[in-house]
């Protein structure tokens, strides 16, 4: 890809993308700029991935094509504060919960951008992101997009209403998925595995029922069934996490991280 692309901002989020972006091979490491605050993350990127750092933020602006703005929601209207953009630049804000028309206020109504939710599985190709586009987006600029996010898992379009709710299941997500891995290991250790083996049989256990979610496109509940031998093991399981109302407590998690988008858009208006 010619494209250069520049990230304002290079922690938890912009770090996975850039690590995903050069182990993908889509863009050269020479034409990944980032800049951020923080300069020892930034020396640690250079090291580990061969990128360029630059010294400010404008100066990024100046060099790449493409800006993704990966900094804290509340960090976002500083950041961006006095940048000059040019109407050639495609910009891509992965801040959660901040609106395209809060954007285009703030950076300009005739600049392309985009409104992006990525997670973190980018930093391993196994991301997922969901984008949408302002007016100004050409179908070209699009395409682009997708092919960048999607060069470090998948990336779809959908319309801006749905990314609160984006934000609170793929988003956050990784984070339940960690929890769960975290509290199936500790079952194990409890019942006396290892707990490097607990661990390993808890991740390659979500691992495996995700791929067959998604390779079979069969509905969970089906894949579910074929687990659950009658008066076996699994279903006297399944008893305790429908007692402990599990699956209505990962719903309300889904629903809070999307409210909490929704208002840390309103703490920036
Ligand atoms: N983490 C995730 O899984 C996801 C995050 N996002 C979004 O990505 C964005 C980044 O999140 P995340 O990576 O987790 O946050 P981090 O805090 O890890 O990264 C943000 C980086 O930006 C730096 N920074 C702060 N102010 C500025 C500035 N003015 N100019 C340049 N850099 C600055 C921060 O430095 P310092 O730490 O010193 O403040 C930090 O290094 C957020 O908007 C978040 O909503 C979206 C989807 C998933
Ligand atoms: O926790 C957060 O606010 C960010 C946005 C989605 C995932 N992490």
């Amino acid at each position: 890809m010619e494209q250069t692309i520049g990230f304002i901002g290079a922690g938890a989020m912009g770090g996975a993308l850039i690590a995903g972006l050069v182990k993908s091979g889509l863009v050269s490491p020479e034409k990944i700029f980032a800049y951020d605050i923080c300069l020892e993350r930034l020396e640690n990127l250079k090291k580990d991935y061969g990128i360029r750092v630059v010294a400010n933020a404008q100066s990024l602006v100046e060099k790449a094509g493409i800006v993704i703005l990966a900094v804290k929601p509340q960090n976002l209207p500083e950041a961006v504060q006095g940048l000059n953009f040019k109407p050639s630049h495609l910009i891509i804000s992965i801040a959660a919960g901040i609106s395209l028309k809060q954007l285009m206020s703030w950076l300009g109504e005739e600049l392309a951008i985009i409104r992006a939710v990525p997670n973190t599985p980018a930093l391993v190709g196994e991301g997922i992101t969901v984008l949408a586009a302002n007016p100004v987006v050409t179908p070209e600029q699009r395409e682009r997009a997708l092919t960048i996010f999607g060069s470090v898992g998948r990336a779809l379009m959908l319309p801006e209403e749905q990314l609160n709710a984006v934000t609170g299941l793929s988003g956050s997500g990784p984070a339940y998925a960690y929890l769960m891995i975290e509290a199936l290991a500790d079952g194990g250790v409890r019942c006396g595995l290892p707990r490097d083996v607990a661990v390993q049989l808890a991740a390659q256990t979500l691992l495996g029922a995700a791929r067959m979610v998604l390779l079979t496109g069969e509905h969970p509940a089906v894949l579910k069934d074929r687990v659950t031998s009658p008066g076996g093991t699994t279903i006297a399981g399944l008893e305790v996490l429908e007692r402990r109302a599990v699956r209505g407590a990962l719903m309300e998690a889904v629903k809070a991280g999307a409210e909490r988008a929704r208002a840390l858009s309103e703490e920036q208006a």
